[in-house]
């Protein structure tokens, strides 16, 4: 709780309503209750100083007042960070989640500085050897060098081996020289590039002894430090207004003919000696993509957070929005009350604790697969790529739809910018297309699938997200459906299973008919995007029901009995959406589906009275979600009015114009 207002009685009831404790299920969000406080803490120092309240609102102001006024935040926030917060909480913090989230107080949009400490920094710490690490982390940690990760070009984003840019080293003067030879090749969208960076993480094709080696990553001085203008043989600019992320600062970047010295190359994985000979750690062949793959990971937990923050508005807006009537002359309800307004929000309390967990268990997999690889064991690569390019797609696929549905829920308010579901919105349909495409992400894991199902098909022990597989080839026909939870995760795996044969069986036919792999492959890939999906939802629905069965085994009856709940919910609601899949790969009769349709309905029923102490366990402060429908307390109509006070429209009864233009129309003969 944030807000020392009086609270709204409707939601006052609301919390007197819920039956289960609301903290136990924080902590299990959070990941344990330690990691709560630790939250807490860091949440008050940082936001005490109240410095996010803008006098105006930043929607009101120009592109260059925004940016500026981005910088002015960023700059206290890492303030705030490195004298007070890392004091504290050690500097091991630094990367934490949580800071980046709490960093949400001071930015309706996005912080200049996100893509520095997002992937700049993350690329130091990846593809970087540790004498490079010990020339640049502390200068980029302490915020003395200022990077961003400039990788897309004007033609090329997903194709990265398509890329243009070339470093061609010179041994005469043991440099790199950086070019663009082409409008194409110029780099484009990287975030914090415009205005703000000095320096950036390039990714450019290397050329040495006549040869091209393909992508590396070089870290590129682009700015005086001093007075900020730009080097020669640099050039670099902002892109222009966008959708959303308009305070990151966008960039292009062109070189002509611009040196490096040769240790500006990140050479973990592969280097370049003075002589120009090339040398290559023989590991992976992708490891240069390392920066990708962590960002991959961490946008599930992002998917989750933001949904979690939309939902959080959405219901608490819905216990106090009351509309319409059921019975002539009765009380409005509170639309929170309409099975469809449920229908709508239930759905997206679970899904982000099924992205939450899920969220932790893909970050587990992800240092435990870093471990192996520091041991030079590169074997579970594959499956962490497959894993983090599916959970990256359907994670932001899904939160777009779903902050969307949030704010339709919210009616004519939640179009509103000071919701702040439309900011919401306009942030997390970016990551849809941000660091891999959904469709070509999907791809990416349909390629580790097929070559799983060959592996089941020759009778191979496959690994254990895609152990299903093995399954297939040992049951006839259609799975048994089974209305348990387990039952209804392995249903849908067989669809999952299912719909991999499918594409297999296809490529195969039209290899048989003439096609070469390529054109199989291609004329294959609509089945091929579905079946990843199908792979990816099944991952999700069996981590999430696992996760609850063994975070809740000691908690408190009524956390098990709602947590239950909602994971029921979440997997009849998908069970439900693909009927179609299940009549084709199970026996569920039309019969079974009914009965699935009821057991929605009254797991709708059951959670109704626990929504509002739901949304108060993710315990997202006020601050944080910066909307006028979401506060904690619900002084919903009070919050509309002042921020109509804010508009600099409001700021003079009559506006020049009228004198200027509408008088003049007015006065005018026909
Ligand atoms: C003190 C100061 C304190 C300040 C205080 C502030 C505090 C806050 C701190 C908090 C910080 C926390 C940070 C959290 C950050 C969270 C939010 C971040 C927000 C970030 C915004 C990001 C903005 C966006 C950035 C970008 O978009 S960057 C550009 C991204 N680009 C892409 O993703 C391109 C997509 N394309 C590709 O990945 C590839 O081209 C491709 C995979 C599609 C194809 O590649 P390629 O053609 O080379 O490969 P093939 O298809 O031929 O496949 C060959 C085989 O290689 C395998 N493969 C491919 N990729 C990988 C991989 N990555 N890993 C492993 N293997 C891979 C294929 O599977 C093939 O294998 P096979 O042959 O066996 O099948
Ligand atoms: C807000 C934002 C911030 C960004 N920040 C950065 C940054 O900081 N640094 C950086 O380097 N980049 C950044 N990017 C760029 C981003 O990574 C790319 O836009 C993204 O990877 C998609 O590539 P693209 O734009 O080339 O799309 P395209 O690849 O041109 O995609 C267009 C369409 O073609 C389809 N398509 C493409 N290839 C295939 C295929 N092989 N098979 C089937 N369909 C295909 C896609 O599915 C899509 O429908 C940012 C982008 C945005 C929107």
């Amino acid at each position: 709780m944030t807000s020392k207002n009086k609270i709204n009685e409707d939601l006052a009831n609301e919390r007197r309503k819920c039956n289960f404790n609301i903290e136990e299920v924080t902590y299990i969000l959070d990941g344990g209750k330690e990691k709560t406080l630790q939250r807490k803490k860091i949440e008050d120092v940082a936001l005490n100083g109240g410095a996010s309240v803008d006098d105006i609102p930043e929607e009101y102001l120009s592109a260059r007042e925004r940016y500026e006024n981005a910088i002015r935040k960023s700059c206290i926030y890492t303030n705030i960070v490195k004298n007070e917060v890392l004091e504290i909480t050690g500097i091991e913090n630094y990367g934490s989640p949580v800071l980046r989230r709490t960093g949400d107080a001071f930015f309706k949009d996005i912080s200049p500085f996100m893509l520095h400490l997002g992937m700049f920094v993350p690329s130091i710490i990846g593809q970087c050897t540790a004498e490079q690490q010990a020339t640049w982390l502390p200068r980029a940690l302490d915020m003395k060098i200022i990077g961003a990760y400039a990788q897309t070009e004007l033609g090329h984003g997903t194709f990265i081996r398509g890329l243009e840019t070339t470093a061609t080293y010179d041994p005469e003067t043991e440099e790199f020289v950086l070019h663009s030879p082409t409008i194409t090749s110029y780099k484009w969208w990287a975030g914090g590039l415009g205005r703000t960076a000095n320096h950036c993480t390039v990714v450019a094709q290397l050329y040495t002894q006549g040869k091209c080696h393909g992508t590396h990553l070089f870290i590129v001085q682009i700015r005086d430090l001093e007075t900020h203008m730009p080097l020669p043989g640099v050039k670099v600019g902002e892109i222009g207004p966008r959708m959303g992320f308009n305070t990151a600062d966008n960039g292009f970047l062109g070189f002509n003919n611009y040196r490096i010295p040769r240790m500006n190359m990140m050479m973990k994985n592969a280097q370049v000696l003075k002589d120009g000979t090339y040398v290559k750690a023989a590991r992976h062949g992708k490891l240069t993509y390392g920066t990708m793959v962590f960002v991959r990971v961490t946008l599930v937990g992002e998917a989750s957070f933001n949904l979690a923050k939309a939902v959080t508005i959405a219901v608490r807006y819905s216990a106090v929005r009351r509309q319409s009537e059921l019975r002539p002359g009765s009380i409005e309800p509170q639309i929170l009350d309409y099975p469809t307004q449920q229908h709508k929000l239930f759905i997206c309390i679970a899904t982000a604790h099924a992205f939450q967990l899920t969220a932790s268990w893909l970050w587990n997999t992800f240092t435990a697969v870093q471990a192996e690889m520091k041991k030079g064991n590169v074997d579970t690569l594959p499956e962490l790529h497959a894993l983090s390019s599916c959970l990256k797609a359907l994670s932001t696929s899904d939160a777009t739809a779903y902050i969307e549905q949030c704010r339709f829920a919210c009616g004519g308010h939640g179009y509103m910018l000071s919701s702040n579901l439309p900011f919401l919105y306009a942030f997390v349909v970016a990551t849809r297309t941000y660091e891999g495409d959904y469709t070509v992400l999907l791809l990416q894991t349909a390629r580790f699938l097929v070559k799983a199902w060959e592996q089941a098909e020759s009778g191979k022990v496959v690994t254990p997200t895609v152990a299903y597989l093995n399954r297939h080839f040992t049951t006839n026909g259609k799975m048994i459906w089974d209305n348990s939870p387990e039952g209804i995760i392995r249903v849908f795996q067989s669809v999952a299973a299912g719909k991999i044969s499918l594409c297999v069986r296809s490529i195969r036919n039209r290899i048989t008919s003439g096609m070469d792999h390529e054109d199989a492959w291609l004329m294959t890939t609509v089945q091929l995007v579905n079946a990843a999906e199908a792979h990816c939802r099944s991952v999700i629905l069996h981590t999430y029901w696992n996760e609850i069965v063994r975070l809740t085994k000691h908690s408190s009856d009524n956390v098990k009995t709602v947590l239950n709940q909602l994971v029921m919910l979440y997997l009849t609601y998908w069970a439900l959406e693909r009927t179609g899949d299940l009549l084709r790969y199970s026996t569920i009769s039309e019969n079974d589906i009914d009965l699935l349709q009821r057991q929605y309905e009254e797991l709708l029923v059951k959670i109704r009275p626990n929504a509002v102490g739901l949304v108060d366990a993710f315990d997202i402060r006020d601050e944080i979600l910066q909307s006028t429908l979401g506060s904690y307390d619900g002084r919903v109509y009070e919050r509309l009015m002042e921020e109509v006070q804010k508009n600099p429209l409001n700021k003079e009864p009559v506006d020049p114009s009228f004198h200027k233009y509408l008088k003049p129309l007015m006065k005018s003969k026909i």
